[in-house]
């Protein structure tokens, strides 16, 4: 193993990261076992359309049409802006219909039959109805009763599904609605034929818990797929996204780093660092892990922001280790401060040396990369003067290897001397 504070290009880490097994099963079976999605997911991929609700978002049609890169990734769909939006959201749509990807393509319309017809106009997979449900959206959005949104709900269900088109019914402000309302119309639409209900905290204000009963509860009223959508305004989007899986979830909205309206979405870099953990066999099989950075740097780039420091995964210290203690057990086995190997997104570790909180075990693996030979005696004296300067200063790696340069230097010369004295 290598040990390195240089930049990507430096030297990097090899060491073997044995990722914790999931797979021994209990031969005792819980009804958990039955409805629990988290090893069988599929990800609606929502950055063309969630990510354009993201205040810098501009998407021109070449940067809608480069995020083909989601294909690659593996996501099962991906979701686009309103046609009705503008003349030009709806050329795109078109654009990005025709494309011949393997993902699904989706369109994300308000549920009435006009924005209905242009989505299925534009040649998409599958169209996403939407519908605020809570009291508040009722009286303040659209101003329509539960019946009047079953019954219009009904007619551009049919109409959609008419068209060959897949069709999916999501309440906005499910977690805010009346749950009797609520279940009633999730049955209704689910009888006439839905592939998917949506449950959405539109305001990110569920925990994880209150996901759980909720998607649970549904789980047994509705025979179709269940999409969930979370925004993170109380830092619960992945968790609460876990959660719904767990609870019999099936489907999942992401979009890239979460970009979205307010402070986002379920980001899909975080959920696939949750669900490696939870569930490695299927998320490495099924997504091409190594193409997240990519991903992110392209949208970080089209929406003008910087990767977060620490974003999961790409986070550029997100598998930096620093403290003594830590940098010791790594070198000796990657799994004792790490959940995940950093190999399977096709990045590498780096353990930080220059700090007073350094230890002589990371010190020794830095000479031994840069080939300095020392007893342990020397490496802890060498270890003190790092520290000494490093309380004083930042150190950068240039300063450090300088000290152990020059105490080698210093001790070669000591060594000389001593030989032509004995
Ligand atoms: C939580 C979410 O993220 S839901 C998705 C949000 N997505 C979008 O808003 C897509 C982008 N939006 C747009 O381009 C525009 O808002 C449009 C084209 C949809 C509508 O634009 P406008 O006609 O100018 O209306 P405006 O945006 O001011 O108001 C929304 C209108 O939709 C109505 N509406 C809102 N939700 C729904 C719904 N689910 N079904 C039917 N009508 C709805 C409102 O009552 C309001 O109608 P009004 O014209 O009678 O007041
Ligand atoms: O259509 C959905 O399920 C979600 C819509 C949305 O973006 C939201 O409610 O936050
Ligand atoms: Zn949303």
């Amino acid at each position: 193993m290598c040990l390195t504070d240089a930049p990507p290009s430096g030297p990097v880490s090899s060491g073997s990261h044995p990722v914790q097994d999931q797979s021994a099963s209990s031969p005792y079976q819980n009804v958990n076992d039955f409805i629990s999605n988290v090893n069988r997911f599929k990800i609606i991929e929502s950055t063309l359309r969630e990510g354009e609700q993201f205040a810098n978002a501009f998407f021109d049609t070449e940067t809608k049409i480069r995020m083909q890169a989601l294909d690659e990734f593996g996501v099962d769909y991906i979701e686009l802006t309103s046609p009705v939006s503008s003349p030009q959201s709806y050329e795109d749509c078109k654009t990005i219909c025709s494309l011949g990807l393997k993902t699904k393509v989706l369109t994300h319309v308000r549920c009435n039959m006009e924005d209905a017809k242009k989505a299925v106009e534009c040649g998409v997979d599958g169209v996403d109805l939407v519908i605020g449900t809570s009291s508040f959206l009722q009286k303040y959005s659209h101003g329509k009763s539960i019946e009047m949104i079953q019954k219009t709900a009904l007619e551009v269900i049919e109409y959609v599904k008419s068209q060959g088109v897949e069709v999916r019914f999501s309440s906005e402000d499910s977690f805010r609605s009346d749950l009797v309302d609520l279940l009633t119309l999730y049955k209704a639409v689910d009888k006439a034929g839905v592939n998917r209900v949506g449950v959405a905290d539109t305001v990110g204000g569920a925990t994880p818990r209150m996901v759980y009963d909720l998607i649970r509860t549904l789980r047994g009223v509705v025979s179709c797929d269940i999409e969930t959508h979370f925004h993170d305004d109380t830092g619960c989007a992945v968790a609460n996204a876990h959660s719904a899986l767990e609870a019999g979830a099936t489907h999942i909205d992401t979009s890239v780093l979460g970009i979205g309206e307010r402070n986002g979405i379920t980001p899909l870099g975080a959920l696939m660092a949750r669900m490696v953990v939870t569930a490695p066999e299927y998320v490495t099989k099924k997504y091409n892990l190594k193409a997240l950075k990519e991903v992110e740097e392209l949208v970080a780039s089209a929406v003008n922001i910087n990767i977060p420091f620490n974003n999961p995964i790409t986070g550029f210290c997100a598998f930096t280790h620093k403290a003594g203690i830590h940098a010791k057990a790594i070198l000796a086995n990657p799994s004792t401060y790490e959940i995940i190997d950093p190999a399977l997104f096709g990045l590498t570790r780096y353990i930080s040396i220059n700090s007073r909180i350094t230890g002589w075990n990371a010190i020794r693996s830095r000479c031994e990369q840069l080939g300095i030979k020392m007893t342990d005696d020397e490496v802890k004296e060498v270890t003190a003067k790092i520290k000494q300067m490093a309380d004083i200063r930042p150190l950068a790696i240039d300063d450090t290897d300088s000290i152990l340069h020059s105490y080698h230097i210093e001790l070669q010369k000591k060594r000389e001397l001593q030989e032509q004295q004995a």
